[in-house]
């Protein structure tokens, strides 16, 4: 593991997020049991864009899962904003690579869903449907349904229903990867603004190299299953960032020499089964 990577080891008050020592088996003591995890420890800062990257099946989506709230650890702790987190939360808000809208509802409508579990009254959110549909550019579309709108609306449309719960920290598992390669940059450039403007904390699963060299302030390199941290980049290049540049091309070929060895070695394992 790197030093930068080590040298987050220790508590920091500042986290939105911190990990430590976290691992998960999943269907344990069974004969089915299978290690996705182990021994992740990692802190995000307020406000920070994290990557998370690594060969298919390494437990990025798993470590999503867990700090969502929605699956616990088997070993370490999660916290966020130094609270165990034990269960969902609307602070950390999920969004995954199908937007998973509701069809019977209007656009509005489903964006307001999550406030309306949370028992906000109908004036309010209305309001806050309205404000988060104007940050994603599609205020117009309120009345309209999900069928009616191409896959980036649809995206653009599960990000509002997120913002709308004013989350602090924003999980994202592949959120573009069901997109063209021109509707995905120019969700990334919307990404940006839309984080820019918020405070939030962005952990974000990808596959894509050029997306992570165009989003991260830092990448996490993750190893093949179970899942460690090997490394962390940091990325301080102003944005937005032009990825034909040499640093850009740079950091790509790091990224990918990285990678290779732990793709490699999913694929063997993965030809074992
Ligand atoms: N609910 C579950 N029950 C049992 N095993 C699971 C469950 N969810 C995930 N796994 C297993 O855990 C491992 C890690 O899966 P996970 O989806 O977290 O990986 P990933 O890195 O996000 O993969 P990909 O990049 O292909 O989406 C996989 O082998 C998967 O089969």
């Amino acid at each position: 593991m790197s030093d930068l990577a080590n040298s987050t080891a220790t508590i920091s008050r500042e986290s939105a997020i911190t990990c430590r020592g976290v691992g998960k088996v999943w269907l344990p003591d069974t004969p089915r049991a299978y290690e996705a995890l182990r021994g992740i420890d990692l802190d995000v800062k307020p406000g920070e864009f994290v990557v998370l990257l690594g060969p298919s099946g390494c437990g990025k989506s798993t470590l999503l899962f867990l700090i969502a709230g929605l699956e616990s650890p088997t070993e370490g702790e999660i916290r966020s904003f130094e609270k165990p987190v034990t269960e969902p939360a609307p602070e950390r808000a999920l969004i995954f690579q199908q937007a998973a809208l509701f069809p019977w509802l209007t656009v509005g409508q489903n964006v307001a869903f999550g406030l309306s579990l949370g028992g906000v009254p109908a004036a309010e959110r209305k309001q806050a449907a309205r404000d988060a549909l104007q940050r994603v550019g599609l205020a117009e579309a309120a009345t309209k349904r999900p069928t009616e709108l191409s896959g980036g609306m649809r995206q653009r449309v599960a990000v509002a229903r997120a913002l709308a719960m004013r989350p602090k920290v924003l999980l994202m598992d592949e959120p573009f990867a069901a997109l063209d390669v021109q509707t995905r940059a120019k969700m990334q450039d919307f990404l940006l603004d839309v984080w820019r403007d918020s405070t939030a904390s962005v952990l974000f699963v990808t596959h894509h190299i050029d997306e992570a060299v165009a989003l991260a302030d830092r990448v996490v390199v993750f190893t093949a299953r179970p899942g460690r941290i090997k490394t962390i980049v940091p990325i301080t290049l102003p944005r937005p960032r032009d990825p034909f540049s040499p640093e850009c091309a740079a950091l790509r070929i790091a990224l990918t020499d990285l990678l290779k060895a732990e793709v490699d070695a999913a694929f063997a394992e993965q030809e074992g089964l």
